[in-house]
């Protein structure tokens, strides 16, 4: 039964409130805030769990929706009921000793309300600057199916460490758990769920075969191809999510270095590659990206990943808070770093060696203007169409030169990638 369908307790809707007022105020990470709260109230269940961040995350994809509807200093109780009457389509009859006679009257006439279309950056539920920023690449029904693909939960994906196994004994052994699974589209060591089940006990997680990570996440992987023997640069690896892959690829022979500048990330990468049965990881803690850490290997590497810090909002499916977190003056900070870490992270790829630039963005400026001002200042590097390179590994996905991933498109995060090759010794 549906938790709708049957009557929330008054405490569960406080519980709710409170965590939805510590996270509007965006001073941390939506995910971040929930954690906390169900780490300080661990009398709260899974199944009130499910609904406390069911509702926070809904509101907060919906919230300048909602603020239209009910007041833009709407209190976070006041966005709650709100949301449960006209996002969940709660009947009157499951607020009945949930709420007050006043805030049922008020209820009653929210589910009533009529509103008119709003402005297209109303409609696509976002913050004008960024309604803006998109306009440069996508026109008005574009921008709008975007943002609604972005609105919608993420599937949860996973990916089959073909050291330990391959996803045709994964997906079977899922079939006797009764858990539905099926694989994804393009990527072929992708599983994508059918739900949500907790697997962090499950034993094929436990012994390494699979880690969660998003289809097109491991698309990008795909698009380093690194082979056995050589070395291998993630130059910003935070927990490992592309390292494992990277590692895996590599059959753990040769040499991956893991970079990263937040100590507390690479800590989190240790226990998964022990997991994943992985010998070659060398995680490797840098100041900034021009650390003699990173010099050392100036000119050495087969494959350099820049998996950029980025704005992110191509992950809005699961972290909707972002679009309401940046600023266009965050973007700009941003810019600034992905131009210096490309440049360094260029100096350490040898002559036939490929730099890929990633980022989970959908800005043109992070993606498109930081490889082009690359390409146009480094004559020594040439691009490599990313639907060749999937190609040749039997992946059947052609975005153009460069990869672009969308929610609405292929029903994967956003993502942007380009494959760079360094054809000169010198430049
Ligand atoms: C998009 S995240 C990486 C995600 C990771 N590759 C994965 O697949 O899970 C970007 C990372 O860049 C790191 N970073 C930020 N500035 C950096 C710098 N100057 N050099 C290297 N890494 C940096 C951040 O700490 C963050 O972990």
């Amino acid at each position: 039964m549906a938790r709708h369908e049957e009557a929330a307790s008054r405490g569960l809707l406080i519980h709710a409130a409170q965590v939805l007022g510590a996270v509007l105020t965006f001073e941390h990470p939506a995910d971040v805030v929930l954690s906390r709260h169900f780490r300080e109230n661990r009398e709260i269940g899974h199944r009130d769990r499910g609904f406390i961040a069911e509702a926070v995350y809904g509101i907060v994809r919906r919230l300048r929706w909602l603020r239209r509807l009910v007041g833009e200093d709407a209190r976070p109780r006041t966005l709650l009921l709100a949301w449960l009457a006209r996002g969940e389509g709660w009947p009157m009859r499951n607020f009945e000793g949930l709420a007050s006679a006043t805030e049922r009257d008020w209820i009653s006439g929210i589910k009533a309300k009529e509103l008119d279309d709003g402005s297209l950056a109303e409609r696509a539920d976002m913050p004008d600057w960024l309604a803006e920023r998109l306009l440069a690449t996508h026109d008005e029904a574009a921008l709008l199916e975007l943002a609604h693909s972005l609105n919608r939960p993420a599937s949860l994906d996973l990916r089959v460490n073909v050291l330990k196994s391959d996803r045709d004994k994964v997906l079977a052994a899922f079939k006797e758990n009764g858990i539905q699974a099926g694989p994804c589209p393009y990527s072929p060591q992708g599983i994508r769920l059918a739900g949500k089940p907790a697997l962090q006990k499950h034993p094929l997680f436990l012994d390494g075969s699979f880690e969660v990570q998003d289809e097109g996440s491991q698309l990008l992987g795909f698009l380093v191809q690194p082979k056995r023997g050589e070395l291998v640069v993630d130059f910003c690896a935070g927990a490992g999510g592309k390292t494992l892959q990277l590692g895996a690829l590599m059959r753990s022979t040769g040499r991956l270095y893991a970079f990263d500048v937040s100590e507390k990330r690479l800590a989190k990468l240790k226990p998964r590659f022990a997991r994943a049965g992985l010998s070659n990881v060398h995680p490797v803690l840098i100041a900034h990206e021009r650390d003699a850490k990173v010099k050392r290997l100036a000119g050495k590497a087969d494959r350099v990943l820049v998996d950029a810090p980025c704005s992110g909002l191509g992950t809005l499916r699961r972290n909707p808070d972002l679009k309401w977190r940046q600023t266009p003056e965050s973007v700009a900070e941003m810019l600034a770093k992905q131009g210096a870490i490309l440049e360094s992270a260029a100096r350490l790829v040898k002559p036939g060696g490929r730099l890929v630039y990633a980022t989970c963005s959908l800005l043109a400026e992070e993606n498109d203007g930081i490889v082009d001002a690359f390409l146009a200042a480094h004559p020594a590097f040439r691009q490599v169409s990313a639907a060749d390179v999937l190609a040749k590994q039997g992946i059947a996905l052609d975005t153009g030169e460069r990869l672009r991933l969308t929610p609405r498109a292929h029903d994967t995060d956003g993502f942007f990638a380009a494959v760079l090759e360094r054809v000169d010794a010198v430049e």
